[in-house]
């Protein structure tokens, strides 16, 4: 793992690749990992139109309708919007460069061939932008890049991306310092399939949250998923922490971890139910999952799945009624139902949130008894679940 990150180490596990473990005992809440992107690109799918101007390209904060500070790219006609002159300067050194500029630009012009595929393909071809831009820019973060799981698909996508990608990288195949093929170009784009983030907008109650864009973490990268996972990601997307960290992320132990088990995360809301999990993970991530809910629930008929996501709607509508359970109760329920507890600890009962809660970091002995959900980022008391009196 990183040089400085003595709390988790990479190890090689059978059947699931290289995966995040515990190097030492770890704690509710704890921080194991920041993460900052090697790589980040626009979930607006191209000529976005008005869309375009609502996020600072480079550092992806929401820019204000009476900022004073907006300023537009001098080069190009991609309405590509900065917050400020710094990161817009910033930008032209980095994922905004004069091959951004002319790539963008031919890519969403009017006769643009892309125009008429839908945007799951929009979004691709701005990943293969921003990657070959990388390989310009950062060959180190280029090869980070190439070293994250995905083997190329040799397909009609592929192959349509790679011909419109070499169409806008010819004048700059120079400056590449790397042979560009149609191998590369499938293996990027499934680098960024099992691979990327989504930076999500911040939670509303009224507004469904939509992706604001993609982005590759490099040691994130290496989580693997859990259907009832330790540890949960945190963004502080929009906060008051400045330009430079708002895409960061850190992720959290959502309880106590042993030296030695492995650290996972849980690849969308825990809240899905067995066979929709299933279905995402094999065509987006490209594997069956085996965790032990998975386990449990692979028994259930499709009438227990639904008895069970009945269940879960009552727990959250009522859930004075279970609430009020000694924490062993529920643990011994654990063997039959594994998530009955999770959901009770560690589900946010937020109308349409679905978020997960993990403790406050901890102080230097003491757990925190404060949880924060990783969603909407309200704060609850852990003993008020516990003790019934939420
Ligand atoms: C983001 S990567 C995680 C790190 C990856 N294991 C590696 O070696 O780089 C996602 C990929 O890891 C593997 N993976 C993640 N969770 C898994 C699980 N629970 N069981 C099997 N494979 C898993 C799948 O191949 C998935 O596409």
């Amino acid at each position: 793992m990183s040089e400085n990150n003595s709390l988790i180490k990479l190890v090689d596990m059978k059947d699931k690749g290289r995966a995040l473990v515990a190097s030492q005992p770890l704690k509710a809440g704890q921080i194991i990992l920041r993460d900052s992107p090697i790589l980040i690109y626009s979930a607006i799918p191209l000529g976005g139109g008005a869309a375009a101007g609502c996020y600072c390209c480079h550092c992806f904060r929401t820019i204000p309708p009476n900022c004073t500070t907006t300023t537009s790219c001098p080069r190009c006609s991609t309405a590509s919007t900065f917050c400020s002159p710094q990161c817009l300067s910033i930008a032209m050194s980095t994922s905004h460069t004069p091959f951004v500029c002319q790539a963008l630009s031919i890519l969403q012009a009017s006769d643009s061939p892309l125009l008429h595929h839908p945007h799951d393909r929009h979004l691709q071809a701005r990943f293969l932008v921003a990657a070959y831009n990388l390989g310009m820019v950062s060959p180190s973060h280029f090869r980070t890049l190439l070293s994250l799981q995905g083997e190329p698909i040799i397909d009609e996508a592929s192959n349509f991306l790679h011909s419109l990608i070499y169409s806008v990288c010819s004048p700059f195949l120079d400056s590449l310092r790397i042979v560009f093929s149609l191998d590369l170009t499938a293996s990027l784009l499934s680098k960024d399939k099992l691979n990327a983030f989504g930076l999500m907008d911040p939670f509303n109650q009224d507004k469904e949250r939509s992706v604001r864009a993609y982005v590759i973490y490099p040691r994130a990268s290496f989580f693997n998923h859990d259907c009832l996972p330790n540890a949960c990601r945190f963004d502080y997307v929009d906060s008051n922490s400045g330009c430079d960290s708002n895409t960061d992320i850190v992720v959290r132990l959502i309880h106590d971890v042993p030296e030695g088990r492995e650290i996972c995360i849980s690849y969308f809301p825990v809240n899905l139910k067995y066979s929709e999990r299933q279905k995402r993970l094999k065509e987006d991530y490209g594997f069956s999952c085996d965790c032990d809910r998975c386990k449990v629930e692979a028994n259930w008929s499709d009438n227990e799945e639904e008895d069970m996501e009945a269940e879960d709607e009552d727990m959250e509508e009522d859930g004075d009624d279970d609430i009020g359970k000694e924490e062993s109760d529920m643990e011994k329920e654990d063997n039959d139902f594994p998530h009955a507890y999770f959901f009770m600890r560690y589900m946010c009962n937020k109308e349409n949130c679905w978020g997960t809660l993990a403790p406050l970091p901890p102080d230097v002995a003491r757990c925190s008894k404060i949880m924060e959900c990783n969603v909407c980022g309200n704060l609850s008391n852990s003993e008020d679940l516990v003790d019934g009196n939420s």
